[in-house]
């Protein structure tokens, strides 16, 4: 089998590791741009031929006619850019503008001067050169200066674009999307192509701005990373960049205890979670891993895996007494178990055992009347895995975006906290985060979730820094589905990753 790396054509390696920016931060970074002398016209010419470069890498094949929708500031500005270098290039370029060309100042002005052609009013009707076909979409009316929801004419225009059989290139942002949230204000086109200059924007990776931003182009206008304030706050893109070199390899020097004794609490009811965490934290590299459960689930056990050791241990003083052993290095409480007070005991045991830990599932709901208890933790080393159902039990105050949520519960418990899904976010309690971009849908199945805890967990046992582990563990269980692909279930994802970590050596030899 071979190894799918991209999505929606383009590989999301290709910005791993790069700040993820709010409007505000953008503006700040440009205005150091400018402050070395970069005249700001210039920056929006490098910005509108970028979009050029990417249509032509996108589409090789020339498209006959171009319709260029521009709003009224410089995200207009960009798109008449675009107009003038489609134009050079024979293209049948039309333009439909927020406002009169009058009306336009600044850069957006000169730029509209430098187009020189017909300007029609942006309304539906503008849209009847797409029923000619062969025409490519530039959605030029909106950036990071949309201040409000759409409505009126832009909105019926976008309305209008939904079902149009040909390509939309978003410039900077698919327009209604808040460049800081993900969230659709109003209404908002789907590219199928996204252009954004410096860095990437929260509201392309988070949800649901992830799903209409498209194939991600970030294009270089000239933004050095020193230039953002505050960068080591700013959250990152997930991707081998970020966990690369912490990722544990074994040397000649090693044996099976050096490589981690995982430990993974198993119960009676859910065998299967347990079995696949397990199965997870084998093949991603710990040197031992022990289930431990009552006496009445080993056999479940017992038949699973050869290379599995199966201790008895029942409810927390069990647990607390099979800890005595210095040797595990990690454990896993909560896949499989459920949310009642017993499982609640065994994860307060794990954790005051020093141990690094993975609470996941019931180990999490289990808390839902007790999060001060899990505030109470305070240690980086101490990794929640909830989704999104589980977050809102444990943290129900926290509002806003997934990254601002994120980042204060980690803040709160003091533990790194992974929010699961399309957009999953990692958060230590050190203020670093990461949003990881592109894992595939195929993951929605259940056992899934397990088998991220136990990646986390293998990863963690085998000494590998918290913050590291848990961004390491989410973006190899994505490169494993995306592996797989159509028809993966759980029980797929830990025999991809010896595939996975065999493409990663070849990807970077060391
Ligand atoms: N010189 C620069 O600052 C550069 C800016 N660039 C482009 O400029 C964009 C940002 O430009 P602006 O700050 O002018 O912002 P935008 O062009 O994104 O939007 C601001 C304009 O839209 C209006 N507006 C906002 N929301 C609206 C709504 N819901 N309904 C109706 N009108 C609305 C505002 O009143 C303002 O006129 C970036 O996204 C990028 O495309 C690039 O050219 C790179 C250089
Ligand atoms: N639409 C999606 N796209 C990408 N990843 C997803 C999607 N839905 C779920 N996932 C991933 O699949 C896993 C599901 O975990 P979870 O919700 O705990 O399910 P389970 O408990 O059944 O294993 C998580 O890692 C999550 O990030
Ligand atoms: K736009």
């Amino acid at each position: 089998m071979k190894l799918r790396w991209h999505r929606h054509g383009r590989s999301a390696e290709e910005i791993a590791g790069l700040p993820v920016v709010t409007a505000t931060e953008m503006r700040a970074a440009e205005q150091a741009l400018f402050a070395r002398g970069t005249p700001s016209f210039d920056v929006m010419s490098t910005a509108g031929r970028a979009v050029v470069v990417a249509i032509q890498q996108r589409w090789p094949t020339p498209f006959k006619r171009a319709l260029v929708l521009a709003g009224p500031g410089n995200n207009g500005g960009d798109g008449f850019i675009v107009a003038r270098e489609l134009a050079n290039l024979g293209c049948d370029v039309h333009v439909a503008a927020a406002q009169s060309r009058d009306l336009y100042s600044g850069d957006a002005a000169r730029a509209v001067a430098l187009w020189g052609g017909h300007i029609a009013r942006l309304e539906p009707g503008a849209l009847a050169k797409l029923d000619e076909g062969d025409c490519v979409v530039v959605d030029a009316i909106f950036g990071i200066g949309l201040a409000r929801p759409v409505e009126g004419q832009v909105k019926a225009v976008i309305h209008a674009l939904h079902g149009s059989p040909c390509p939309i290139v978003a410039v900077d942002v698919p327009s209604g999307i808040d460049a800081d949230t993900g969230e659709v204000l109003g209404a908002a086109p789907r590219a199928a192509l996204t252009v954004t200059f410096g860095w990437p924007k929260r509201g392309h990776l988070l949800l649901p701005g992830k799903e209409w931003a498209r194939d991600l182009v970030v294009a270089d206008i000239g933004c050095h990373d020193a230039d953002l304030p505050g960068l080591g706050a700013i959250p990152r893109v997930n991707g081998t960049a970020l966990w690369r070199n912490d990722l544990p390899l074994p040397s000649a020097a090693d044996h099976k205890y050096t490589r981690g004794h995982a430990l993974v609490a198993g119960g009676a009811t859910m065998p299967g979670a347990t079995r696949l965490a397990s199965r997870a934290a084998r093949r991603i590299g710990a040197g031992m891993l022990t289930v431990a459960a009552p006496r009445e689930a080993h056999p479940f056990y017992l038949i699973d895996q050869p290379g599995l050791i199966v201790r008895e241990a029942a409810g927390a003083a069990g647990l607390k007494t099979l800890l005595e052993d210095r040797r595990f290095t990690a454990t896993l409480v909560g896949s499989g178990l459920p949310a009642d007070s017993d499982t609640r005991a065994m994860v307060e045991a794990a954790a005051a055992s020093g141990r690094a830990l993975v609470i996941d599932g019931g180990g999490l709901t289990a808390f839902a009347d007790a999060g001060d208890v899990l505030a109470g933790f305070g240690r980086a080393d101490i990794i929640l895995t909830p989704h999104e159902g589980e977050f809102a039990r444990l943290f129900p105050s926290l509002k806003g975006d997934k990254l601002v949520r994120t980042r204060e519960a980690a803040r709160i418990a003091g533990c790194t906290v992974v929010v699961k899904g399309a957009d999953t976010v990692i958060a230590g309690p050190d203020g670093r985060t990461a949003i990881n971009a592109d894992a595939p849908a195929w993951l929605a199945t259940a056992g899934s979730g397990d088998v991220l805890a136990g990646l986390i967990l293998g990863l963690l046992g085998q000494g590998m820094p918290a913050f590291e582990a848990a961004a390491a563990g989410v973006s190899l269980h994505g490169m494993a589905g995306a592996a797989f692909g159509p028809g993966l279930i759980a029980e797929d994802l830990p025999e991809l990753i010896p595939e996975v970590l065999r493409l990663l050596s070849e990807v970077d030899p060391e």
